[in-house]
């Protein structure tokens, strides 16, 4: 595990990409621009080339698309692939809406993502194994995550991470389970996005993308455990605010202070 790769972050001060939705959007920029990465957004196919171009990162998230926007995500991802840009996608809801498993089908024979980032319930339906998700959120279901979570790596051919209470990172060969984290997480919604958009960052200055998604990981989730520690009482208003503080003020020696990962 590199935490020191949080410093090259900070120091490189990356363009991250983003099609976000828009419940999330504003805590996914804000949430890119604490950690030390530099957020651009857009809604326009028409400037997806000059954006891929000037970018070091894409991140794609699929929790609100409008038919427009599934081309737009299209060109975009084609856009990634073609300038060997790394390229993070957020497949939210996959395993409890029909239309958007679909979606991401198709979207999946037209590029390949490089790490793929989400819950339970949603890794689970990319992976093909049985489970019962629950709108955006994880659900329920019997089997074994990292099971679900290598099923998925090796059948959509890249790094993914399984988010939840503990974190499955894999690539199919190499498996890291992060153990940090905070239920306040799930106090607040787009938690996963900011997530996703942040591995983004971390995979525009790591070309193992394994490497980088298990250090956002750890980085995110560590953050947010040290965030919740410091007030016992805290409410998931007051996390939001004490998490981008944070994001923007944690130290490498701070995060390898209290990492816990297997
Ligand atoms: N119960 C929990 N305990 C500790 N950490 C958690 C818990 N649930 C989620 N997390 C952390 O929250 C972050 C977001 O992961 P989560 O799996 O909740 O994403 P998500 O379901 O896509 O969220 P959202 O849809 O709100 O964006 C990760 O860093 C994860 O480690
Ligand atoms: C609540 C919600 N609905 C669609 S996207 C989203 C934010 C979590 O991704
Ligand atoms: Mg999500």
């Amino acid at each position: 595990m590199k935490v020191s790769l949080l410093d090259d972050l900070r120091r490189q001060n990356p363009i991250v990409f983003n099609i976000s939705n828009f419940v999330t959007v504003q805590d996914v920029a804000n949430g890119i621009n604490a950690i030390g990465a530099s957020p651009i957004m857009s809604e326009e196919v028409d400037e997806a080339d000059e954006m891929v171009q000037m970018s070091q990162a894409v991140c794609l998230n699929l929790g609100a698309f409008t038919t427009p926007q599934v081309h737009q995500i299209k060109v975009t991802g084609q856009l990634a692939n073609q300038y060997h840009k790394p390229l993070v996608v957020d497949p939210v809801a996959v395993g409890a809406v029909k239309y958007r498993a679909q979606v991401a089908a198709e979207l999946f024979q037209a590029f390949q993502p490089d790490v793929l980032r989400g819950n339970a319930g949603e890794i689970a339906a990319l992976a093909g194994i049985n489970w019962q998700a629950k709108g955006i959120d994880a659900g329920e279901g019997a089997a074994d995550l990292v099971t679900i979570a290598e099923t998925c790596a090796k059948k959509q051919k890249c790094t993914v991470i399984l988010s939840g209470p503990t974190d499955v990172i894999t690539d199919g060969t190499r498996t890291v389970q992060v153990i940090n984290g905070t239920t306040l997480f799930q106090t607040h919604v787009g938690s996963g996005d900011m997530l996703s958009s942040i591995v983004a960052a971390f995979c525009a200055i790591e070309d193992d993308y394994f490497e980088a998604a298990q250090t956002a990981c750890l980085v995110f989730a560590a953050i947010g455990q040290r965030v919740a520690q410091a007030d016992p009482q805290m409410g998931a208003g007051t996390f939001i605010i004490k998490l981008m503080d944070a994001l923007q003020q944690t130290t490498v020696a701070q995060i390898e202070a209290v990492a816990a990962y297997e």
